[in-house]
């Protein structure tokens, strides 16, 4: 059984007098148990949008969604006890101390995680008794990870969960998300941060303008974006570049000023970056030529990501 289950969605938003906007067009996602997949897509491509649908908090116009079988609109409760859900800018009570939010959401459930040891667990423990509404925007953030995970729960689902953090605070999230992994949790990561995508899951799915563009692992998705790793270095000898370009491993070689850069060859497996950088190596040491400043670029999810959704626009923040 797959955990989490998205199946060709759509969703239309009605607004009052303007046109509707379609957010989601046939939107497919899903997650095995105990898979880490990211969710990854610029602004207003139907992130939020599959994330409240799977959450049972909207429903679909058409199309289908499961989470661990269960029917997240028909089996509300249910559901609620097995899936934690971070949302993006959670409004809480604000009255409340950290420590008392966590315990209030630990009441909800009849098993869970202990309120005190997990508001330590995301960096909340010199802020417990902080009133919710006094929180940096990076502490509120923490605490709605806590909430989510309160119960804990089979499968959950973060919304942006390091955005707003620092770096410290943003690897703890990271080693918090390993640990779900390692204890079989199911994660659907949305995320706007390549960094963190690339680290932490399994797969990948890459949402533009309310339709799937790709999913697959990262490997996967830099092959199909038909990316290829490249060698940079400096040499002075003018023989250096017809050895290289002779080289099965290499697609093509370029001089830009004093520097080569060497492409790898495409194919259906491609060239991949260690045995370009260690082909191109050895050739240039066969027949004694020196390079220096050399240099390997490994093509990664950033890569594949405007490649899949079209370079025009850069990825935005939040
Ligand atoms: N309540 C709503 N009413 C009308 N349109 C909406 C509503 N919520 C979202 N939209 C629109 O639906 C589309 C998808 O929005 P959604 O919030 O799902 O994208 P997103 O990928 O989560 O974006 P972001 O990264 O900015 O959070 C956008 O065009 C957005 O303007």
């Amino acid at each position: 059984m797959t955990a989490l289950v998205a199946q060709h969605l759509r969703k239309t938003y009605r607004r009052r007098g303007r046109p509707p906007v379609v957010a989601l067009d046939d939107v497919s996602v899903s997650v095995a148990p105990g898979e880490v997949v990211g969710l990854l897509g610029r602004n207003g491509a139907g992130k939020s949008t599959t994330v409240q649908l799977l959450a049972g908090a909207r429903a679909p116009d058409s199309g289908r969604v499961r989470v661990l079988g269960l029917d997240p609109r028909a089996d509300r409760r249910r559901v609620r006890g097995v899936l934690g859900v971070q949302l993006q800018g959670a409004t809480l009570h604000g009255a409340l101390t950290v420590r008392e939010l966590v315990r209030l959401y630990r009441s909800f459930y009849r098993r869970g995680l202990d309120p005190d040891r997990l508001v330590e667990r995301v960096g909340l423990g010199e802020a417990r008794d902080t009133r919710f509404e006094q929180l940096s925007g990076g502490q509120q953030q923490r605490v709605s990870v806590a909430l989510a995970l309160v119960g804990e729960p089979r499968a959950v689902v973060l919304d942006e969960l390091t955005s707003g953090l620092d770096p410290e605070a943003r690897r703890s999230m990271w080693a918090l998300v390993e640990d779900l992994r390692a204890d079989g949790v199911t994660v659907l990561l949305v995320s706007h941060h390549m960094e963190e995508v690339e680290r932490l899951c399994d797969r990948v799915t890459i949402l533009d303008a309310g339709r799937v563009v790709a999913t697959g692992t990262v490997p996967g998705l830099v092959e199909r974006a038909g990316l290829r790793p490249t060698v940079t270095l400096r040499t002075d000898d003018p023989a250096a570049a017809g050895v290289l370009a002779r080289l099965p491993v290499v697609g093509q070689v370029d001089a830009r000023g004093p520097r080569l850069v060497v492409t790898g060859s495409a194919g259906p497996a491609g060239t991949g970056p260690d045995e370009l950088l260690r082909e191109v190596g050895s050739a240039l040491a066969r027949v004694g030529v020196v390079a220096t400043e050399t240099h390997l670029r490994r093509p990664g999810l950033d890569d594949a990501f405007l490649a899949l959704t079209g370079s025009s626009s850069t990825l935005e923040a939040p």
